[in-house]
């Protein structure tokens, strides 16, 4: 399970190993040391590096990595944007190291600039990190500018400069990095976009801090990975029944909008769910009888005979959204999901339906006294459900995320290129397995299906989200380029079995 720290907690865990007898600029000469490192591994000869350097302890790690690729017979330049009085503690160390090992040192001329980056094979961004509190602007964001327009090799110190370390975003300007040399852990920023982007590939140095740090630190932000989930996964017993492995229940849309529900029924058997039936009115079942297989079929004429359906507590686990239709009917379907001890996925017009009257949607929510709720959202359906937190422009996806799951009491996958999920306790995880192809029609749809399955099974209510979130977009890369979404459904097949694998 791979932990991100966000900027405070790194900086909490820099603090605690300098508390713990560790000086600062030993920190900074590993992160120096590292950069360095990467440059060397970069060049396939030996060629003019330029550092830029900035007024905090980023440009502190630029001073060293200056000073030591000088000191391997790099021809190396520092432009320090800014005044050097500025520089304080361990960067003024480094840039005394650095001025005494015969780094050449300028002040960072915007004029002069472009002749600079022409004569550099190597670029490296020390200019801001953890420290960037505001939107670059004036010359720091000219020089981010020049930078980029240049397209050099670009490495980044902690962060490509001008994305927020906490969530990803540029704030004003930011280099596009070739590489990105980052300490201890990955932060957020280095998995949502679009910082993702900007990053280039990633690769985290130890600099000496102890992994007990993270042990008082408790961070709250993970990556989803397998080990986040898997130790609740498991393959069917050998004596296993099918109800065993729970029974997924996905309820339809009306006759001319059956397809989602089918998506939805057939992902949820294929990701382990040990049954899963469609329940559709009279004249959808008729057309889902033409369809469906494995997958069973349950119809129903009025609400009571919906109610009769749920009854059966064996339908452990419940989808209801997916081209359901928006309005009160689906309202009322879903307070009657909700209303029993069963798993419910609200997907798509399950949300929209409650735009107007979120709160009753809630209250539904929190009054469940037990089975998980997650909900699905993609971007416009939570600015329907969560208006005033969407409108929070600085708030990171994960703290996002975690807004809604503490107001909703459901766990919450907030969709896309980078999908959360957070659930009310505070944890949150990042996604960076999907694939660009999932942006498909009924995707989403599968995506409900195999969370629900994942409930259906037994995983908590948090884990079976991610791992739901985890085997779609895995499916994804197996099924490729191309791919539609009735793609994923047959390659699940080799998720899992390699999962059941992995876990033999
Ligand atoms: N011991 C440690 O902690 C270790 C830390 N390490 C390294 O330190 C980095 C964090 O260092 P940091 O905290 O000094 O912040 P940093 O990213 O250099 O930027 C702050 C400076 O920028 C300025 N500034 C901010 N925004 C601005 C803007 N928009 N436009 C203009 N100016 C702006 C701000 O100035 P001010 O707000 O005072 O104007 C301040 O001077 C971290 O990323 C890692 O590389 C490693 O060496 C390992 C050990
Ligand atoms: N650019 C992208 N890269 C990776 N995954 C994506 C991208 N765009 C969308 N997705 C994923 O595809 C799915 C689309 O779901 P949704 O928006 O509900 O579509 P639909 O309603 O058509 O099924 C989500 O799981 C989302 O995270
Ligand atoms: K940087």
């Amino acid at each position: 399970m791979e932990v991100l720290l966000t900027p405070e907690e790194m900086s909490e865990a820099d603090q605690r190993t300098i508390r713990g007898g560790t000086p600062g600029i030993e920190l900074m000469d590993e992160a120096g040391r590292a950069v360095a490192d990467t440059c060397a591994r970069m060049m396939d000869h030996v060629a003019q590096v330029l550092v830029l350097a900035g007024p905090g302890n980023n440009g502190g790690d630029g001073f060293v990595a200056a000073r030591i690729l000088k000191k391997r017979g790099y021809p190396v330049r520092l432009l320090l944007l800014g005044e050097a009085s500025r520089l304080k503690g361990d960067a003024a160390t480094a840039r005394d190291d650095a001025a005494n090992a015969g780094v050449p040192i300028e002040r960072l001329n915007l004029a002069k600039l472009p002749e600079r980056l022409k004569e550099a094979r190597l670029v490296v961004d020390a200019l801001f990190g953890a420290g960037l509190d505001r939107p670059l602007e004036g010359d720091a964001a000219q020089v981010v500018h020049l930078v980029n327009e240049r397209r050099a090799k670009t490495i980044a110190v902690d962060l490509p400069s001008g994305v927020s370390g906490g969530s990803g975003a540029v704030l004003g300007e930011a280099i596009r990095a070739t590489r990105t040399v980052t300490f201890f852990r990955r932060k957020p920023g280095h998995l949502l976009f679009p910082g993702r982007e900007l990053c280039g590939g990633v690769s985290v140095a130890d600099i000496g801090i102890s992994a007990d740090v993270l042990e008082e630190i408790r961070p709250r932000t993970f990556v989803n990975d397998r080990e986040l989930w898997r130790p609740h996964w498991n393959p069917p017993t050998v004596t296993g029944h099918k109800y065993d492995r729970g029974h997924a229940l996905i309820v339809s849309g009306p006759a001319v909008r059956t397809g989602a529900a089918r998506l939805a029924a057939v992902a949820a058997l294929r990701a382990g769910a040990g049954l899963s039936t469609v329940a559709a009115s009279p004249s959808a079942a008729s057309v889902h009888a033409a369809h469906l297989t494995a997958v069973m079929l349950k119809a129903y004429k009025d609400e009571e005979q919906f109610a009769a359906i749920l009854a059966d507590r064996r339908l452990n686990s419940v989808v209801i959204g997916p081209a359901a239709g928006v309005g009160e009917e689906t309202r009322r379907r879903v307070a009657m999901c909700l209303d029993g001890e069963r798993a419910v996925v609200l997907d798509a017009d399950a949300l929209t339906s409650f735009a107007e009257e979120p709160e009753a949607l809630f209250a539904s929510i929190r009054n469940k006294t037990s089975g998980g709720v997650v909900m699905t959202p993609h971007d416009g359906e939570f600015a329907r459900l969560f208006p005033d937190i969407a409108a929070q422009a600085s708030m990171s996806k994960p703290d996002r995320a975690r807004e809604a799951a503490r107001l909703s009491g459901a766990v919450i996958v907030l969709k896309g290129a980078d999908t959360v999920i957070a659930s009310a306790d505070g944890r949150a995880a990042i996604t960076e397995n999907a694939s660009p192809w999932l942006a498909t029609a009924g995707s989403g749809d599968v995506l409900a299906g195999i969370v629900c399955a994942m409930m259906a099974q037994g995983l908590p209510v948090f884990e079976a989200a991610c791992a739901g979130v985890w085997i779609h977009g895995q499916a994804a890369k197996k099924a490729g380029p191309g791919l539609i979404s009735e793609d994923l459904l047959p390659v699940l097949k080799d998720v899992i079995a390699e999962l059941a694998e992995d876990r033999a």
